[in-house]
């Protein structure tokens, strides 16, 4: 039989071509990240609270979990401040220490920045003595997105492990943050997909709300 070859090791082909598609990508994204001005910045944070809170609410008393800003993320705090002023309690990630399993807890936070410790990879996050809790919502950072509501990160597969709770327990909702030049159009070919990776509800940018079709490819 020459050149037997097993579904395991198409599959095998298939990730690694998506792995290498998602690399050239996200050196793009951040490039393009990373040149957006501070003002600008800012007053797109300012921008996608408004289109949240207009758009998207939690229910009350969810619990609503975020980031703490990195690598020129859109800036969610002031979105999670609008959130806890509307009586939700807010949680952060505490991030494991490299080599540690990819797997992300959630924290109560009060919205201070006095109240984080360093974390790592340049995160801050509550110490380890904060109330654990399991989000209702997630405000997600994207490096990327596009329409179908699949979404970028650092690569580093924390986000997609906690979209999709083991324990059987409902999923968190998840909202991607981002500028709207984090989007990667349909004339790119849109994001490539693994089986792993999990569609966000809805993407609020400084622009838009975007909310994918439940059901869409
Ligand atoms: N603001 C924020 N917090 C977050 C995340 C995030 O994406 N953004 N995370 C989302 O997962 C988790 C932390 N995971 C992270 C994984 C990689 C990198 C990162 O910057 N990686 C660099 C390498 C940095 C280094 O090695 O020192 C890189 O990929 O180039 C950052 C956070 C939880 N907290
Ligand atoms: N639920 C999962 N189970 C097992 N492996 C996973 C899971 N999610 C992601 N991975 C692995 O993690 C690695 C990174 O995944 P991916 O490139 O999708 O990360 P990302 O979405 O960019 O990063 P992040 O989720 O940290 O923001 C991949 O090698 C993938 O196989």
């Amino acid at each position: 039989m020459p050149h037997p070859e097993t579904t395991a090791d198409i599959d095998a082909a298939a990730l690694a071509s998506i792995a290498e598609r998602k690399a050239a990508l996200r050196a793009r994204l951040l490039a393009r990240r990373r040149a957006i001005p501070a003002e600008a910045a800012e007053a797109a944070a300012r921008a996608v609270r408004d289109g949240l809170m207009r758009a998207t609410m939690p229910p009350p008393g969810a619990v609503v979990a975020g980031y703490w800003p990195i690598r020129g993320e859109l800036d969610p705090r002031p979105s999670l401040h609008a959130l806890a002023a509307r009586g939700h309690v807010l949680a952060l990630p505490r991030t494991p220490p490299p080599g540690a399993a990819p797997r992300l807890t959630f924290h109560v936070w009060d919205g201070t920045a006095g109240s984080l410790a360093p974390g790592p990879f340049a995160t801050r996050h509550p110490p380890g003595t904060a109330p654990a809790v399991t989000p209702d919502w997630l405000l997600v950072p994207l490096v990327g997105f596009d329409r179908t509501g699949a979404r970028l990160g650092y690569g580093g597969g924390y986000y997609d492990r906690c979209l999709r709770p083991a324990s059987g327990g409902p999923a968190p909702v998840a909202i991607g943050l981002a500028y709207a030049c984090q989007e990667v159009g349909a004339d790119d070919g849109g994001l490539p997909v693994a089986p792993h990776d999990v569609r966000l509800r809805a993407i609020v940018t400084e622009r838009t709300l975007i909310q994918p079709v439940a059901g869409d490819p």
